[in-house]
């Protein structure tokens, strides 16, 4: 993939790469990047940008200080993180032997709260350097991805003032993720580091640093490699955002094959429903040409459902969740 700002972009069956830095909302550039960025969400939900938000030095903070403080950590100290709408950690697993993440939610608003929650829970006189870069890095990150969903709903036809209140009704997490070297029977297996799935959430940003791994499911079923280039952000996505676009905008379907031999991490930054909302299809994405293709959906209630509950068997839960046609077919 190679990219060039604005109208250009470059397409493999679908999976766009374009170009968002110094573009401004109705500014050069601002409609073709637009363009491109919603061609790609609706062929494979899923489009790589080039974008200024992460200079070297805070990337050097993140990947190279705090989240190696955070994963050299014991690993009773990071399962006392409770799972939860606060925090939570995920450790190794029978089925993800070598993954481990930790989830902090709101670390984009006022001083980074739940970067400071977690530093302070962990480390015995709080770690202000890991707070700063989490909530830095947060900060930053929102702005893109407002940016990115700004163009996405706008080209579905959303007049402005109901983008921006949509986007206002969301919460952000940050989840910090490790992936140390597969077991050689899972390397002998599949050698997925994580099976392919769909996000439960609006929006995810994978940010990739040094070592490769995302793969991305494109219009013809093969899979496209992501590179790791440190400038740019692989934003899918998720269930959530189909029933918003009313089935206009696929969950993006993406897997990890992290090299056998090397440790890899990853940050995603993700939007979703806040705790106890109820997301529905935006009332102008519907009309005669458009059905209503999704009902009510309680985000708590799916996650339940699709993580706990009749869901977990099924290959298309949010359909048989609260797809209008469900009854149907
Ligand atoms: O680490 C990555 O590149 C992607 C991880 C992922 O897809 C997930 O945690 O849902
Ligand atoms: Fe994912």
């Amino acid at each position: 993939m190679s990219s060039v700002k604005g109208a250009e972009h470059q397409l493999r069956s679908g999976l766009g790469k374009v170009d968002l830095r110094g573009l401004e909302p109705g500014g050069p550039g601002w409609e073709a990047a637009r363009a491109a960025v919603a061609a790609s969400m609706e062929a494979v939900g899923t489009v790589v940008v080039t974008h200024d938000a992460l200079g070297a030095d805070l990337r050097q903070a993140l990947f190279g200080r705090a989240m190696p403080e955070f994963f050299a950590l014991p690993l009773d100290a990071k399962r006392s993180l409770v799972s939860g709408p606060v925090n939570g950690y995920i450790g190794p697993r029978p089925g993800a032997p070598a993954y481990e993440s930790v989830r902090i939610w709101e670390a984009a608003h006022g001083a980074g709260a739940g970067a400071r929650n977690l530093g302070d829970a962990l480390w015995p006189h709080g770690n202000p350097a890991f707070c700063d870069t989490v909530a830095t890095f947060a900060r930053n990150m929102l702005d893109l991805k407002r940016k990115v969903g700004r163009m996405i709903l706008e080209s579905l036809g959303v007049p402005a003032e109901c983008v921006e209140s949509h986007l206002d009704s969301l919460a952000y997490n940050v989840r910090l993720a490790h992936y140390g070297p597969l077991p050689d029977t899972a390397t002998t297996t599949t050698g997925l580091s994580m099976q392919p799935h769909r996000d439960c959430t609006m929006l995810t940003m994978v940010i990739q640093h040094g070592v490769e791994g995302l793969e991305v499911q494109v219009e013809d079923g093969s899979w496209i490699a992501v590179p790791p280039e440190p400038d740019t952000v692989t934003v899918v996505a998720g269930e959530l955002l189909t029933v918003v676009a009313n089935g206009r905008v696929p969950a993006g379907i993406h897997r990890v094959r992290t090299p056998g031999d090397r440790e890899r991490m990853s940050v995603l930054f993700v939007s979703t429903p806040k705790e106890g909302a109820t997301v529905r299809p935006l009332d102008e994405l519907v009309d005669d040409n458009h059905p209503l293709m999704y009902g009510d959906c309680s985000f708590s209630e799916y996650v339940d459902f699709r993580f706990a509950g009749d869901g977990r068997k099924l290959s298309d839960p949010l359909k048989a969740f609260c797809g209008a046609l469900k009854d149907k077919q």
